[in-house]
């Protein structure tokens, strides 16, 4: 991806200052921790990649874990894409205790900012056509001592996909996390409902009128409903997935958009 700087006025993405510099990709937020943004992150990258598309994967910051054992978002990532990138490139920032990160870095000792966050991303901008940058739980998280996720996405410039679980409660979850985005000018891609808990959401009858009311009230695409991945979430599963059940031509037509600008 290479990084140029912005171009004339574009008030919608936040980023009109001249020197300031424009990043390609899409940012994939959610509407809680656990949602599944990890493997759709990663199944929409595989997806692109197997089309031959030179797409990376970020993860600006991580918490809950310390890289090594394999269960870090990066290490998924990486494996559920086949990129073999280290994951502390993927992941420049990561910390062991399960809170925001704004928590998570001041527990741990670490000023983070966000020009340091942009900054540590930058060598795999330059590596990448574009990046599928994956945040940490939703889009109002405090990610710095003064910004919340929603603020970073702004001011990477990039488009949003939701993550949303299927069941009860989603609607809500999602309305409220496309307000906050388009608040900060933030364009939406759309919408993936994860089959997160299978279990609970064949049981449900709101399951099945979820999407058309996000549609509906929301005024947004829902691009799909990701099965449950029995076992491993391999990358052949993971893209057979999203061949069968995801639209994801809104995001090819936003990553080539951003190729042309
Ligand atoms: N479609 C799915 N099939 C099987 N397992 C899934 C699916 N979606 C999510 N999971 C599992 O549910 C758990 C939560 O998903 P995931 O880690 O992707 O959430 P997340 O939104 O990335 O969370 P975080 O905020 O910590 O980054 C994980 O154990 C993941 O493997
Ligand atoms: C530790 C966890 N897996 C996430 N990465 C961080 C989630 C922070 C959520 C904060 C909140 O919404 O209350
Ligand atoms: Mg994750």
């Amino acid at each position: 991806m290479h990084v140029v700087s912005a171009q004339g006025s574009e008030k919608l993405h936040g980023w009109n200052a001249p020197d300031r510099k424009r990043w390609r990709g899409l940012f994939v937020t959610g509407t809680d921790t656990g949602v599944g943004k990890t493997v759709i992150t990663a199944a929409i990258a595989a997806a692109l990649r197997s089309e031959g598309r030179n797409v990376g994967v970020w993860k600006p910051v991580q918490s809950g874990a310390l890289l090594g054992k394999g269960i870090t978002d990066a290490e998924r990532l990486l494996r559920g894409t086949d990129i073999s990138d280290r994951p502390e490139q993927v992941a420049p920032f990561t910390f062991a205790a399960p809170l925001a990160p704004a928590l998570a870095a001041k527990q741990a000792g670490v000023t983070m900012t966000t020009a340091g966050l942009l900054a540590a991303g930058e060598p795999l901008a330059e590596r990448y056509d574009a990046l599928l940058i994956e945040g940490a739980g939703g889009a109002a998280v405090p990610l710095t001592s003064d910004t919340l996720v929603a603020d970073f996405i702004a001011e990477l410039g990039v488009p949003a996909l939701i993550v949303a679980r299927c069941g009860l409660g989603t609607v809500n979850h999602t309305l409220l996390t496309a307000a906050l985005l388009r608040q900060r000018g933030i364009p939406v891609a759309g919408v993936v409902m994860n089959e997160v808990d299978p279990a609970t959401s064949r049981d449900d009858p709101s399951t099945a009128a979820n999407a058309e009311l996000i549609e509906r009230y929301g005024g947004l695409r829902v691009l799909g409903r990701f099965p449950w991945i029995c076992g491993e979430a391999t990358m052949e599963k993971l893209v057979r997935a999203v061949k069968r059940h995801i639209d994801i031509s809104p995001i090819r037509q936003m990553l080539e958009n951003a190729r042309s600008q």
